[in-house]
């Protein structure tokens, strides 16, 4: 395990709830001072809290038959004030000032969005203040929810340039096999060398957990790739993050790679979030995917679908339609058009924006 100096801790509802469904306060106070410590101690730490939802179906009983949207969102909009209420207590009596922040994913996509996001975030640690993030949940439906508050605590890792992203739930970390058989072994180092342990995890999820252990290895795998080293542990335990800081944790680890450009953390990111697709030739492929550092002119470009505008996200395939990269347009899907196939024109990605899925 590495030092940290800016980390992301993600706690799961699990962690916070007890069996029975009701809030979890000890738990969530023993957690509430160690974070504390931490930030005593010079860290600099974003909280990405999942809870809402279970803090809201403990305190309103709604019908069986109520539709499931509805009854996420009230349970959601309802237990989100108890949530932050309740960090607010734990915290002021530490003398620690939070802010919340509740986020969709929409605001990632959105260039301007995530640039608010993140200076807001950074002004925030600045003055010493913790930020306390969460889905918004009750705007979040279907297609605009996040996988899970995982896949939002990687984000997050990546906009504010984390070294560490800690994701605690209810189990170790990940196992060879069901946590609960005692043939299981912890799985206590995954680097990227490493065959897939992803055929390890079974699809269950602990009883109020949305995305399940493979969300939280296909999240930790991606962060990983990108520089930041991240760490599956077990929240229910005490002292778990003590035992970080001082490198006794038992958990799982992923070996962080290289650190990437912050605009590529981000483009990385962009896999759900693109919004128009382009077809590139062999030529521009093999110029891209070269050691030199090259953007993409439209000489290179035979296809484009989709509008866009300046700022957008586009998605990179080969003539084969095979997908090779993101990238952010230079300018709009009408101005491409009309370079398009054409000699000394402006690029329309620049390599500064440009992201290539196996070769960067
Ligand atoms: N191989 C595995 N190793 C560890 N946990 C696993 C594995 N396969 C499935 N799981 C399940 O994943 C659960 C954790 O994911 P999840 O329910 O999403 O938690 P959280 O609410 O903390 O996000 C564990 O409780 C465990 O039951
Ligand atoms: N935004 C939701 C959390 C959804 C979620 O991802 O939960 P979990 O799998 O426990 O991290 C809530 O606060 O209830």
């Amino acid at each position: 395990m590495l030092d940290s100096k800016v980390a992301v801790i993600k706690i799961g509802s699990n962690v916070l709830t007890q069996s029975n469904g009701l809030p979890d306060l000890d738990r969530m106070a023993h957690l509430v001072s160690q974070i504390q410590e931490l930030i005593s101690k010079g860290k600099k730490i974003v909280l990405v809290s999942s809870g809402a939802v279970a803090f809201g179906r403990q305190s309103i009983p709604l019908p069986e038959k109520l539709n499931p949207v509805f009854k996420k969102q009230i349970w959601a909009s309802t237990g989100q004030i108890k949530l932050i209420n309740q960090y607010q207590e734990l915290f002021g009596k530490l003398n620690q000032p939070i802010a919340q922040i509740l986020v969709t994913k929409e605001d990632f996509r959105d260039r301007k969005h995530f640039l608010n996001m993140k200076n807001c975030v950074e002004a925030l640690l600045q003055q010493g203040i913790l930020p306390i993030i969460n889905e918004n949940d009750t705007v979040t439906i279907t297609e605009l929810m996040f996988t899970d508050n995982d896949e939002l605590a990687s984000l997050t890792a990546a906009m504010i340039n984390a070294d560490t992203m800690i994701l605690l739930t209810n189990v170790d970390g990940i196992f060879t096999g069901n946590p609960s058989e005692p043939s299981s072994q912890l799985i206590e180092k995954v680097a990227s060398s490493m065959p897939e342990v992803s055929s390890y995890i079974s699809a269950t999820k602990s009883s109020f957990g949305r995305g399940g252990m493979l969300t939280k290895y296909a999240m930790a795998k991606k962060s990983a790739d990108l520089g930041i080293q991240v760490i599956i542990a077990n929240g229910k335990k005490d002292g778990v993050l003590s035992a970080f800081a001082d490198k006794s944790l038992r958990c799982t680890w992923f070996e962080p790679q290289k650190v990437k450009h912050a605009t590529k953390k981000w483009l990385a990111h962009g896999a759900q979030y693109y919004k128009a697709e382009i077809t590139i030739n062999e030529g521009a492929k093999a110029s891209l995917t070269s050691s030199v550092i090259r953007s993409l002119l439209p000489i290179g470009i035979t296809k484009i679908e989709g509008e866009f505008s300046k700022g957008d996200i586009l998605l990179i395939r080969d003539e084969k339609g095979e997908k090779i990269g993101l990238g952010r347009a230079e300018y709009t899907s009408k101005l491409a058009i009309e370079r398009l196939g054409q000699k000394n024109q402006k690029a329309l990605i620049h390599y500064d924006y440009l992201y290539l899925f196996d070769h960067d």
